[in-house]
């Protein structure tokens, strides 16, 4: 069994649970209270710039040339998305400002930058995938469920069930696997636990955002 089924095998219950998450049925079904939508996108204009810089550290960090270029592809991918949210989503869902960093996007985007920083390369790029991985899964899952052709988060939907992010998300995992190969059992494992924390923080990022979930001080 290579990592990479491995890994989606030790967060098929999180996954399950993120699918049922209200947030992801309302934002399915269009139904999705408009606050709670731009609290999410606000955090994810956030998220998104320190996800890119995540990236790009793993990028100067991988082993091989052609993964750095990835890793650094990635990157750009992420700052392009978060000019995208904050053009033309702040302006559609009449927002301001993108604010603070709430307690979600903010342990996600910490734990993604010191493990980029101070982990195994391996073990960084095993961290940022649920990012793309559970992002595709779950593109694909609101896009074929889909009940109203007036679904205000439409274009939010299309980002991510798109062909070109799926190959993006393709080539970052065919990366984990061939880095795993390189790996000890050991590290495979860490390798695996970075992955189900990703996936843990995927899951309090919407929870946070149906929550309205803030600093309480
Ligand atoms: C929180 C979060 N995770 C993953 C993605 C997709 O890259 C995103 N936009 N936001």
């Amino acid at each position: 069994m290579n990592w990479s089924t491995k890994a989606w095998n030790a967060i098929d219950d999180i996954y399950a649970d993120i699918i049922g998450m209200p947030f992801i049925k309302e934002l399915t079904e269009g139904s999705l209270p408009l606050e709670k939508f731009q609290f999410y996108i606000t955090q994810d204009s956030r998220y998104l710039d320190h996800f890119g810089r995540a990236l790009s550290l793993i990028g100067a960090r991988a082993n091989d040339l052609q993964d750095a270029l990835a890793f650094i592809r990635f990157a750009e991918g992420a700052v392009v998305v978060e000019n995208a949210l904050h053009g033309s989503y702040f302006e559609t869902f009449g927002i301001s400002s993108a604010g603070n960093i709430e307690p979600a996007c903010h342990h996600y985007i910490h734990f993604l930058k010191s493990t980029a920083a101070l982990d195994a390369v391996e073990v960084a790029m095993a961290a940022v995938l649920p990012c793309f991985w559970i992002y595709k899964k779950v593109g694909d899952h609101i896009y074929s469920n889909q009940t109203s052709v007036t679904n205000p988060y439409k274009k939010w939907i299309a980002t991510y069930a798109g062909e070109e992010f799926g190959e993006l998300v393709n080539r970052a995992i065919a990366i984990c696997d061939k880095a795993a190969t390189t790996c000890t059992e050991a590290q495979q494992q860490k390798m695996i636990e970075a992955f189900v924390t990703a996936s843990r923080l995927e899951f309090d990022f919407w929870d946070g955002a149906y929550k309205l979930r803030k600093w309480s001080v």
